[in-house]
């Protein structure tokens, strides 16, 4: 049998409302003097309350560093670790969605070893120790809670990497009544980001695709294809909202073990030079990436085919069963509103060149990819999916 290692965060609460009992969760662990890293939408819509209630009344000082953008930039993270530097931090809480706890990940690493952000970019460079670390997910998206990864846009538009089990957290709570009122759109775009997660992990080609990953993978599609419509279509359903918040955890602990591949890796420039949300980056090239990868990979798409829809389960034989998938990827996205052509989102076909040529800066999720893609297969796929 093939080894394997497998990393996620020690300490996982799954309870609607238990922000409210957030410093009771952390026990001591965070110390006296807390970094709050969030996004002004939330704090606006008064979301962090609880949380912040919580560690006030626990006896922590708490200093709120709320001005994280989507798709965070590094100036973002040095403000976050100035902020914590000038309060003499002692632990960090990253509560919002994938932005928020990237961001929280890295400042908890940069304030807790005083190391430089230039050393730990990439896979297994981070020195550590991170401060203590506390992340709350606000949507059910991006697994960051249980993934050992962050990603910060550097410059103007290079979405960038620190990999590393460093930066996974102490403890992961998971509160459902927090993404009671995620809008529609972001919904379905950050539940379509999770089933890539799931899909990715289960069809990687890694060295360390693992049985745990597989079977967490194939768990989470079930519940994220059984509840991502209505958490888009009946926000309030408490029961929908949960599942998607524990199947974006699942699918998290999957791909942190077992990484993801091609779709992310032409989502990304999609997503940093034109602002487009990262899960709607996945959804615009995701049946066109599945394609491509049919003639490598109908077998293991077959196989978790009937996980995210319990029709394609009378399709016989793999290849129809793969093709019927992709299909009904392609058909969900348009069920939940979402654009589903590159030119929809405003990106002009004479960007496509350059975006194929920095999707290959993404050798980190290419090599994991189920079949090898090389540039001009990275603009065939964005050409059609414009
Ligand atoms: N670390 C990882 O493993 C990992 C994995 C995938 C993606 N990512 C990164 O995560 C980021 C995307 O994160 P995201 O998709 O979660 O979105 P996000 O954190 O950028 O948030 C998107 C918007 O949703 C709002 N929002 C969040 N929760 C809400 C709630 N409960 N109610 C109302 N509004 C809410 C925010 O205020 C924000 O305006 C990208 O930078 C992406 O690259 C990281
Ligand atoms: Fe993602």
């Amino acid at each position: 049998m093939q080894s394997f290692a497998f990393h996620t965060t020690p300490h996982l609460v799954f309870e609607p409302g238990s922000t409210a009992r957030l410093a009771a969760i952390a026990g001591r662990k965070l110390g006296a003097s807390v970094l709050f890293v969030t996004d002004p939408g939330l704090r606006r819509l008064g979301l962090c309350d609880a949380a912040l209630a919580s560690l006030t009344q626990a006896g922590h000082s708490v200093g709120v560093f709320d001005a994280v953008e989507a798709d965070p930039s590094l100036d973002t993270v040095l403000k976050a670790v100035e902020a914590g530097r000038s309060m003499a931090a002692t632990g960090v809480v990253g509560f919002g969605g994938g932005s928020s706890l990237d961001v929280a990940k890295v400042a908890a690493l940069l304030l807790g070893s005083g190391e430089e952000i230039d050393g730990a970019w990439g896979v297994g460079n981070a020195k550590g120790p991170r401060l203590p670390l506390v992340l709350v997910p606000t949507t059910a998206g991006t697994g960051s809670e249980v993934t050992p990864v962050s990603i910060i846009t550097v410059g103007a538009e290079e979405k960038r990497g620190v990999s590393s089990p460093i930066i996974l957290p102490d403890i992961a709570i998971l509160d459902a009544s927090l993404t009671l009122g995620l809008p529609p759109a972001i919904t379905a775009a950050t539940g379509v980001d999770a089933m890539v997660h799931a899909i990715e992990a289960y069809a990687s080609k890694n060295a360390n695709n693992n049985p745990l990953s597989k079977m967490l993978a194939r768990q989470a599609l079930q519940l994220l294809g059984a509840n991502i419509e209505k958490a888009v279509f009946d926000g309030g359903d408490v029961d929908a909202r949960g599942a998607m918040l524990l199947g974006s955890m699942l699918a998290g602990q999957a791909f942190a073990n077992s990484p993801v591949a091609a779709v992310h890796a032409l989502a990304y420039p999609i997503g940093g030079t034109f602002h487009v949300p990262h899960g709607l980056s996945n959804a615009l090239v995701l049946p066109h990436v599945l394609r491509f990868n049919a003639p490598d990979a109908a077998q293991l798409y077959a196989e978790i085919a009937a996980d995210a829809f319990p029709d394609l389960a009378k399709e016989q034989g793999s290849q129809g069963r793969c093709a019927a998938f992709i299909e009904a990827l392609a058909a969900l996205s348009k069920k939940l509103g979402m654009q589903t052509r590159l030119r929809e989102v405003g990106i002009g076909e004479e960007h496509l060149a350059k975006m194929a040529s920095d999707a290959m800066k993404q050798q980190r999720l290419l090599v994991n990819n189920p079949r090898d893609v090389s540039e001009a297969d990275a603009l065939a796929i964005y050409k059609a999916a414009w």
